[in-house]
């Protein structure tokens, strides 16, 4: 780097104006920056608030149409879907998951039907309808792999066939990448994305999502054999290399704001698509303290989304997406 030394370098210059501060301006955000994640419930015109997520609530099928046309006037691109699975939906076996009838098809169709124009992204992983609240089978108190890879690729195919455009396997299995790529493949849908779920670590930010699906009561254990452990980095860019070499678009660190230098790593090693999961208790920490007066809560909001453009994101996933696409488009 050149630099002439003070006073005939001052870096004040450039931060003078608003005018000098937006021309030189590295990163920026803009509302196509955003998936917005929706949580679904049964029934009709309805929405129920979560607790632990305050301005967050579960929608309805209807309503979540009404969510899907707000970012299509927003600018926002993809909404993703996560259902809270009736008590009586949630098996041993897991046969909701790929029921093309499930409260999470209904939506996609739904969906696609009124707004073609969003994007719509889904989660893939048995936890919703699972007994055990866990993302694979359990036998003998143990996650099972391989029979939890053939399960999730019939969820795939049933997502697929109600017309989701980005499927987000978050269950992290080994293998299950290149599982519902073929599958994909085989059932002829060639232009179904796969934005994989390849760096998620075990982590306690995701308590307030487990609030809002219902699955906080049904998860026996933790998810420490399966999602990464928080002191780990090379790892994250095994998985993310073993993802892309089984046919995944793009790929995911999750959660968000704790894990930026992971964000950074992955977009210098392999320049793909990189987003990031601005998780539940990440909302919540910056929401509860904004409510409690002690931040400037669309001040946070918006420099903690633009962070992870800063990391080298192409896109974050983050229940402020509505709230921060309104802010940008003034
Ligand atoms: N496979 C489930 C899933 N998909 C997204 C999240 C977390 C999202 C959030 O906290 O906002 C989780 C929770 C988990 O792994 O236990």
């Amino acid at each position: 780097m050149t630099q002439a030394p003070f006073p005939l370098t001052r870096h004040r210059r450039l931060r003078a104006t608003p005018a000098l501060r937006a021309l030189v301006r590295e990163n920026t955000l803009t509302p196509s920056d955003l998936i917005w994640p929706v949580f679904l419930m049964q029934g009709t015109n309805e929405a129920v608030p979560i607790p632990s997520m305050p301005g967050v609530s579960r929608l309805t099928v209807d309503r979540a149409v009404e969510a899907a046309r707000e970012a299509r006037s927003l600018g926002i691109p993809a909404i993703c879907l996560f259902p809270y699975t009736a008590m009586e939906h949630r098996t041993g076996d897991c046969a909701e998951a790929w029921n093309p009838d499930n409260l999470s098809n209904r939506a996609i169709r739904a969906i696609k039907d009124a707004v073609p124009e969003v994007a719509v992204m889904t989660d893939i992983a048995l936890d919703p309808y699972n007994i055990d609240g866990h993302d694979g089978f359990v036998e003998n108190g143990e996650v099972v792999n391989d029979r939890t890879v053939e399960a999730l690729q019939k969820m795939a195919l049933a997502q697929a066939q109600a017309g989701a455009d980005i499927l987000g396997p978050s269950d992290m299995m080994d293998g299950r990448i290149g599982a519902i790529r073929r599958a994909l493949e085989a059932e002829g849908f060639q232009k179904v994305t796969i934005l994989s779920y390849a760096a998620k670590y075990a982590s306690a930010f995701y308590g307030p999502f487990r609030d809002a699906v219902g699955a906080s009561a049904a998860l026996k254990g933790d998810k420490k054999t399966y999602q990464m452990d928080p002191g780990n980095s090379d790892e994250a860019l095994r998985l993310v290399a073993r993802d892309l070499s089984e046919g995944a678009d793009m790929v995911m660190v999750k959660p968000g704001m704790p894990y930026l230098d992971i964000c950074r790593r992955v977009k210098d090693e392999f320049g793909v698509p990189t987003f990031a999961y601005q998780v539940s208790g990440e909302y919540a920490m910056l929401r509860a303290a904004a409510l409690n007066g002690w931040v400037d809560g669309d001040r946070v909001m918006m420099e903690s989304l633009l962070a992870f453009k800063r990391a080298g994101c192409d896109g974050i996933l983050t229940y402020f997406a509505p709230a921060a696409a309104r802010a940008m488009n003034g």
